[in-house]
């Protein structure tokens, strides 16, 4: 069964508008849990701008399911990691100034970097994924480098769904056979949806999580959080 970890960077980003502490940013992670999330993602990003540092420190203490932190791994990003030691670290070449996640890794430019910091993370008990885009050679790279798992980026997809949907998720059907073919784990991510999550999830093999965040939020303003996390998991049992 694929597991659904809910991305809460949006609700971040709806408390930092107004510079107090509402919503409760960690109240949201419990009740999250509460109502069916198998998971919670947060992206802390340099600029603080949704996830700030202290609310890592501050949900590790109290989230009791998976817990993911994603993001680009700079220094003040891995020292954070391994003092919280999460279940899982995605590790995600942002830019600094990028709106949001824009591509995978080059694993094979990059084989050495990531070798280096997947090593680190491992030595501290910590899961490994990297985002990587559906393409068979990043796919072969990030085994080469040691990482645990892969996420999948999943925009492309998202993007072409509407059209032809069976050409969106042709390359992710191809990756994940690699994926399972190399002994990895497969995470997938970003855009995902109420519309696109069934057909994603029944067609790609080996699919063990999706972390959603920007459409599961925006699906909560008419549905309501606990109705909304149901509505997506009903969506993965369905498509198994
Ligand atoms: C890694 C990834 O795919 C992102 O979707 C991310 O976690 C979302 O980041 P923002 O919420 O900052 O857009
Ligand atoms: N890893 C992807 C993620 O956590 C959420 O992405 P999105 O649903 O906010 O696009």
């Amino acid at each position: 069964m694929t597991r659904l970890s809910v991305n809460i960077n949006k609700i971040a980003t709806i408390r930092n508008a107004r510079g107090g502490n509402n919503p409760n940013l960690v109240q949201v992670a419990l009740d999250c849990e509460r109502f069916g999330a198998q998971g919670i993602t947060v992206h802390p990003r340099p600029d603080e701008r949704h996830i700030r540092y202290q609310d890592v420190l501050d949900l590790h203490a109290v989230v009791t399911t998976e817990f993911n932190i994603e993001g680009n791994p700079d220094e003040r990003f891995i020292e954070l990691v391994k003092r919280v030691k999460p279940a899982q670290v995605t590790l995600v070449p942002d830019a600094p100034d990028a709106i949001t996640s824009n591509a995978g890794w080059d694993t094979i430019r990059h084989a050495d970097h990531l070798r280096r910091l997947i090593d680190t993370f491992k030595e501290d008990g910590i899961r490994v994924s990297i985002f990587v885009d559906a393409d068979e050679r990043m796919v072969e790279g990030a085994k080469a480098v040691g990482t645990d798992r892969i996420e999948l980026y999943t925009e492309p997809y998202a993007t072409q769904y509407p059209s032809d949907r069976e050409a969106a998720v042709a390359p992710f059907v191809q990756a994940a056979r690699k994926v399972q073919e190399l002994g990895l784990g497969l995470n997938a991510g970003h855009d995902l949806s109420l519309e696109n999550l069934r057909f994603f999830a029944s067609n790609v093999p080996g699919l063990l999580e999706v972390s959603i965040g920007h459409a599961l939020i925006c699906d909560a303003l008419y549905f309501g959080l606990e109705n909304t996390i149901q509505l997506y998991r009903r969506e993965l049992t369905t498509a198994e």
